[in-house]
């Protein structure tokens, strides 16, 4: 591996940088007859259908990766970087930066084409990932001046929309790197360009990413809300009820099933809140809702092979452990906290919080 006479990658991350940026840099590259988009069309619908096209378009998403941002990882860990004001963000290169850098390292593995579309940036950028497990990962995190760090970590340093973007970049480069062989004939599969899906070179069968559907619920009795722990979970952190979809299930029936088998108790109302890609361990799609449940059916039937414990809680013990928020890391956590704000969980605790104080105050 050849390291020396380095020259440095050009970093876009910077706010500097940034600003240097034409905005319209990544659709007029990326050959605009074809992509038929103009200048004055929605923002969000350019960016929405920019990016489909580089699906459907292996030449157009070439030349969007020649004006592109590339997200780096080393065997799936995210490279960071600490902003000037402290806080952390993905390091991303320029197409020409990484070029460079793999001819710095003398790469002999996989190549800038080995790179997954990952998004768009408000830029208009298209946003790419690549992972350079084969080169020395020391020496690349210095040469970018930045950090690989494992995801689990990552996510929780970056802020919302990047954890957001460094999940579903590493979703989509562990799904390559697990789906290169056809299940039903054992044969290779091949990649488009922007890596959105993966053909089987002998029956033409089509392999998409995939996500495995969860049902998150926040249990509430009307006064209190009902929040769980697995043995697997850091001391003292409860959560929403979560559980994965069987095949065939509505997110209703999924809902009720869980909630029967883990507490023991029957749903009354379901409402719909908010979703998320949660990485952790694999891809998972979260649904979060809210249930009810009869004030008079609350007492608990806690399946221990399931749960550690489940509990129901009043707003004020709720409220008390948003305020005090994660714990830091050593030391005696407290004996009750909640999931950090990146996770849907923490979301759907935090909107019956709010509803409860909005409650409170009317009456
Ligand atoms: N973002 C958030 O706020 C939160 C996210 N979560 C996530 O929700 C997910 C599900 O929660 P959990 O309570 O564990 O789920 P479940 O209650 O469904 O229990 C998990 C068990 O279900 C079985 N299972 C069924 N289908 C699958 C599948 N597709 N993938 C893996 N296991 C499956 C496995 O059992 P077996 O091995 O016996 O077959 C597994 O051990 C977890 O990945 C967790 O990380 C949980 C809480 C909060
Ligand atoms: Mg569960």
């Amino acid at each position: 591996m050849r390291t020396g006479n380095r020259t440095r990658p050009v970093l876009t991350s910077g706010p500097r940088t940034m600003l240097l940026l034409n905005p319209l840099r990544g659709i007029l590259s990326a050959r605009p007859q074809v992509l038929g988009l103009t200048r004055f069309s929605s923002s969000f619908v350019s960016r929405m259908r920019f990016l489909n096209r580089l699906k459907q378009e292996d030449e157009a998403c070439a030349a969007a990766l020649q004006d592109g941002q590339l997200v780096l990882f080393h065997r799936l860990q995210p490279l960071l970087q600490r902003g000037p004001t402290g806080t952390f963000r993905p390091v991303t290169l320029t197409c020409s930066g990484v070029q460079s850098l793999l001819q710095n390292f003398g790469s002999d593995g996989p190549l800038l084409e080995d790179s997954i579309l990952i998004g768009c940036s408000e830029q208009n950028q298209a946003q790419f990932c690549l992972d350079v497990g084969h080169l020395d990962q020391a020496a690349v995190a210095e040469f970018c001046a930045g950090t690989f760090i494992d995801l689990r970590k990552s996510f929780f340093l970056l802020p919302g929309p990047a954890a957001q973007l460094v999940a579903k970049a590493q979703a989509l480069l562990r799904w390559h790197q697990t789906n290169g062989f056809c299940s039903a004939t054992g044969q290779p599969t091949h990649r488009n360009r922007a890596g959105s899906q993966r053909v089987c070179s002998s029956s033409s069968i089509i392999y998409y990413p995939k996500m495995s559907p969860v049902v998150i619920v926040l249990l509430s009795d009307g006064s209190r809300c009902l929040l769980g722990r697995q043995a697997s979970f850091p001391r003292g952190m409860y959560s929403a009820l979560a559980g994965f979809c069987d095949m065939g299930e509505t997110l209703e029936e999924t809902l009720h099933r869980e909630v029967a088998e883990e507490v023991g108790l029957e749903v009354q109302d379901v409402s719909y809140s908010s979703s998320q890609h949660w990485p952790f361990p694999h891809s998972s799609f979260m649904l979060g809702c809210h249930a009810t449940v009869s004030p008079a059916h609350t007492q608990l039937d806690v399946d221990r092979s399931e749960l550690e414990d489940a509990r129901w809680f009043t707003p004020e013990e709720i409220s008390s452990a948003l305020q005090a928020g994660v714990p830091p890391r050593g030391g005696r956590p407290p004996d009750v906290w909640l999931p950090p704000k990146h996770a849907v969980a923490h979301h759907l605790i935090s909107e019956w919080s709010d509803r409860q104080r909005h409650l409170q105050a009317s009456e």
